[in-house]
């Protein structure tokens, strides 16, 4: 059922909400309201106490460079260590694998727990979790008419575009835009911001799970269950497991948030910061996560090794074929997916987390065992190589291999789960961007004329 905010704003009659929706659907909104004014202040007062404090210099590399290692953003939500990876709200994928709350019967966080500790830094008691599963479910229904124009899509044209095209045309029923238009105050822009946020999340696997049964099955769409947010999302695919289910709460709280200068959190940051809408500023996002140096790499994973079976035969595969044609990727001028990354300089715990649930739920699978092999080959050759600053394993290198062990094997596809999961970060971080009054975001450039002839 649309919330009452969305069917005003796509022009539909209110209804009234269930009982459970309205009691659960002002849980998290009440406590984000809470934790506003604090916040702004922690803020404010920084600003006046270290505002003068220099980060770090720029040099000329750096500017040429894509910016590495320029530190020039604040965002909440989550900070990567390039040798211990990525903390949620200061806690570690360990640390939030047992303090998160779960779903009955189940080891893996559940997604709307990790979204909890996104909005606010707190870990949800197993009732504010739960209560945030009711309310995405209650938010969950994609108006038909968008539904119709989903369906119309070409089979051809690949998921993320569709993903992108989407929530471009879920846009109509932006609260923010609208709110914007009849003239809100600064001051309340992020309460549509949330608004929009939590509707865009709750209706995502509707969407996302339509666009996978449209383009490999028919359009033989499957009705949400009616479960947590990860379980909807796999059922909603064709898997009813509870291992598949596991997997896919798993993998949207490991691909959610990876701090604010990566390219998909950092698009929708740049794009919000111009008061565009949540969706169109989560579509920027994606299109950013759909490149293959970014998210797409899990993608070009499974076809790189599904090159390597064909090519070799089959597997097993011995190590000297392996690294040969490791060597024949570089040498061709392509790169390894799934290996090195812009911060990180160990391996990926995200990386690690998955080989965890492999090694428990399929340590036979042989596409986990040659994931495992270049594991071991990768990381030599590619260090070997003076400029390459890591050859360590990043997240896109085992996700596929998991998928691909329960049967979804359509690798075109995996980017949008991707997707579906960076939105639980970046939609949270937009969020507080909008309460704390970020400003647009506008760096300086120059040319290289103007840099030989001033530096
Ligand atoms: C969710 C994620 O986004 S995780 C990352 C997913 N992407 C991939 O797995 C793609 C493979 N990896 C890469 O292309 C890179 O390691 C990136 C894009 C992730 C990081 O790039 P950078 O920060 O520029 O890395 P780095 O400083 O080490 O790059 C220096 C050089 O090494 C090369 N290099 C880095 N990693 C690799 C690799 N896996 N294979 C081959 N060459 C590599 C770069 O292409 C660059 O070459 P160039 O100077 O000729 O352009
Ligand atoms: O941090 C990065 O640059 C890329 C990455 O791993 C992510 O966004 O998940």
């Amino acid at each position: 059922m649309l919330n009452t905010f969305a069917r005003r704003a796509l022009g539909l009659k209110p209804v009234a909400a269930t009982a459970v929706a309205t009691r659960s659907m002002s849980l998290l909104r009440k406590r984000v309201e809470e934790l506003i004014p604090e916040k702004q202040e922690e803020v404010k007062a920084v600003r006046a106490e270290k505002g003068d404090k220099v980060l770090c210099e720029v040099t000329v590399d750096q500017a040429y460079g894509g910016m590495r290692g320029v530190k020039s953003l604040v965002t909440e939500t989550s900070l990567l260590d390039p040798h211990e990876g990525i903390r949620f709200r200061g806690l570690s994928i360990p640390e939030c694998q047992e303090q998160l709350p779960k779903a009955a019967g189940g080891d893996e966080p559940l997604p709307e727990s990790l979204f909890w500790l996104l909005m606010t830094g707190e870990v949800p008691t197993q009732a504010e979790a739960e209560s945030l599963t009711e309310e995405w479910n209650a938010r969950s229904e994609v108006p038909e008419h968008i539904n119709k124009i989903i369906d119309s899509f070409p089979k051809t044209l690949h998921p993320m575009s569709q993903l992108v095209a989407a929530i471009g045309v879920l846009q109509e029923g932006s609260l923010f835009a609208k709110a914007y238009a009849d003239g809100v105050h600064k001051s309340k822009y992020w309460e549509t911001t949330y608004e929009d946020s939590m509707n865009l999340i709750a209706k995502l696997p509707n969407i996302s799970s339509r666009i996978y049964r449209n383009t490999y099955h028919n359009g033989d769409v499957i009705a949400s269950p009616g479960e947590d947010w990860g379980a909807n999302i796999a059922a909603q695919l064709g898997y009813d497991s509870h291992e598949v289910k596991e997997l896919m709460r798993l993998y949207m709280f490991l691909h959610s948030d990876h701090e604010g200068g990566n390219a998909s959190a950092h698009a929708t940051h740049l794009v919000g910061s111009t008061l565009s809408d949540p969706y169109l500023s989560f579509t920027a996002g994606v299109t950013a996560l759909a490149g293959p140096l970014h998210g797409l790499a899990n993608q070009e994973v499974l076809r790189w090794l599904n090159v390597v079976i064909d090519e070799v035969g089959g597997l097993p595969v011995s190590d000297e074929k392996l690294t040969e044609y490791i060597w024949d990727t570089l040498n061709s001028g392509r790169v390894v997916p799934g290996y090195g990354h812009a911060v990180l300089r160990t391996d990926d715990p995200r990386y690690t987390c998955q080989q965890q649930f492999a090694l428990k739920h399929m340590p036979e699978d042989p596409k986990f065992k040659l994931v495992k092999q270049l594991h071991e080959l990768v990381p030599p050759i590619l260090t070997s190589i003076p400029k390459i600053k890591s050859g360590a394993a990043n997240v896109d290198a085992h996700s596929g291999v998991l998928l691909t062990h329960y049967g979804l094997t359509e690798d075109n596809y995996y980017t949008v789960l991707f997707a579906t999961s960076r939105a639980l970060g970046v939609l949270a971080s937009l969020t507080w961007d909008r309460a704390l009054g970020l400003p647009l975001e506008r760096p300086k450039s120059y040319t290289t004329e103007w840099i030989k002839n001033n530096m």
